[in-house]
């Protein structure tokens, strides 16, 4: 299972700061909704062109203009963008289509979709090269969150996903056994007083699990 650390600070800098100390434990590069809203796409081309040889993915949670979208993002320098799972399938298509023009990777986003078994199997149809499995911020601070339904999910897919809703230490395992191909470390990792042992307890977590 490979590691992807989402960095949802506010400042281009201080993810270039964070990826100084994390990027050595890490596969995939995720440029968060906020950083991009508030940085624009020049915070991807910044990213990509510090780190050449990671796969970077920009969170673009496209809900509309799903070609324009993808076009934007993998014009700047990302390998993986983002549609929302609860956009129309023209919209998901349109970002596939583009992915397919440029090699790159298109990833639905499940945050807020209800019928997970159905949407699961239209997205896999529809092309996306893999799903994410999400509770957002907003859903993790809802009193009794548990990641659990995320990875009942994941058990009985048919389509490769990651999981991304408040992974630690304590949930990685569960993850990997859930059958994720990738898992996503937000807050777990920019948020901890130590960001580079955070990132290493989490890979050393993936590597004993085999
Ligand atoms: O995608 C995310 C969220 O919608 C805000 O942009 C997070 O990056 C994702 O949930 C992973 O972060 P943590 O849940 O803090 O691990």
């Amino acid at each position: 299972m490979k590691l992807q650390v989402a960095i949802d600070l506010l400042s281009t800098a201080d993810a270039l700061a964070l990826l100084h100390k994390v990027a050595d434990h890490v596969d995939i590069i995720e440029l968060g909704t906020p950083l991009i809203k508030q940085q624009g796409l020049s915070v991807v081309t910044n990213v990509k062109a510090a780190y050449p040889d990671k796969l970077v993915f920009a969170d673009m949670k496209t809900m509309d203009a799903g070609e324009l979208e993808a076009e934007l993002a993998f014009k700047a320098g990302a390998d993986i963008m983002t549609v929302l799972a609860s956009a129309a399938d023209s919209t998901i298509a349109g970002a596939v289509k583009a992915g397919k023009a440029h090699g790159k990777h298109v990833v639905a986003d499940m945050i807020g979709v209800a019928d997970k078994t159905t949407r699961l199997k239209e997205l896999k149809a529809l092309g996306v090269s893999w799903v994410e499995l999400h509770a957002g911020l907003d859903e993790q601070a809802q009193a009794g969150y548990s990641i659990e339904s995320l990875l009942e999910a994941g058990r009985n897919a048919d389509v490769a996903f990651s999981v991304a809703g408040g992974i630690n230490t304590e949930r990685i395992g569960a993850v990997e056994a859930a059958g994720a191909t990738i898992a996503v470390a937000g807050a777990a990792i920019y948020a901890a007083k130590d960001p580079a042992e955070a990132a290493k307890t989490l890979r050393a977590r993936i590597e004993k699990h085999g």
